[in-house]
């Protein structure tokens, strides 16, 4: 894990952004094409409002969700609607969206389309992760139901409830995390900190994050 601090967040953000574009654009000179998971929650936004005004052959970049709440666009919650507004607009508004939330009553009736949509989307050439300061990263939240197939199973997307979580869930398996060609953690906060520091000495079971902190780098400031 390479841990990178900054002096304040807005300069986290924009330099983030400055270091997923140059990502983008040398995976977009040597593929056909690049795929490129991000988190929902309350961090990313600013990262989004970067990125999106970036030049670059959008139209050959492939967006998609680490994990998603299961609510339809019109929820404030709905991890969608904050991609869509903020990210997949101005340039960035050609880029391919691939939606981890389909309509349906539960996470299971639609599971088997969205993993056979994400199959040729893999391995992720980027990931850009949130974390929770209970050590949860994408929707892989210590205590969950299926943590152990999320953690440990074969599938590409697992369906999640957590205590933590007030509605149904999606999320990237952590073998569809751990097998990303780069992968960036964002954070903010003196107590998301302290929670990296724990995961740091825990397995992925007590710690989630911990599944993909060896190869991460971690983007870090206090406010
Ligand atoms: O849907 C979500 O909530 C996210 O994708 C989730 O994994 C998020 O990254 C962390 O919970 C951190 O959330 P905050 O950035 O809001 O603290």
């Amino acid at each position: 894990m390479e841990l990178k601090e900054y002096p304040d967040s807005e300069m986290m953000m924009m330099d983030l952004a400055d270091r997923l574009a140059g990502e983008l654009r040398s995976c977009l000179a040597r593929h056909d094409f690049a795929s490129m998971a991000v988190p929902g929650g309350t961090t990313p936004g600013p990262v989004f409002d970067s990125l999106c005004g970036t030049h670059l052959d959008w139209e050959r970049v492939h967006v998609m969700l680490t994990d998603e709440r299961w609510v339809p666009e019109s929820s404030e919650r709905s991890n969608t609607r904050l991609v869509r507004q903020r990210l997949l607009t101005d340039q960035a508004a050609a880029a391919k969206y691939v939606p981890l939330y389909l309509e349906g009553d539960a996470p299971e009736d639609r599971l088997d389309e969205i993993e056979e949509s994400l199959k040729d989307e893999l391995p992720l050439s980027i990931l850009l992760l949130g974390m929770g300061s209970d050590m949860h990263t994408a929707s892989i939240f210590p205590g969950a139901d299926r943590l152990d197939d999320a953690l440990h199973g074969d599938r590409l997307i697992v369906p999640m409830r957590a205590p933590g979580a007030p509605e149904p869930r999606v999320t990237l398996s952590a073998k569809v995390l751990k097998g990303a060609m780069s992968t960036h953690i964002l954070i903010k906060g003196q107590d998301k900190r302290e929670a990296l520091e724990k995961a740091r000495h825990l397995s992925p079971d007590e710690a989630p994050v911990a599944a993909v902190l060896r190869d991460a780098i971690v983007h870090w400031a206090e406010s």
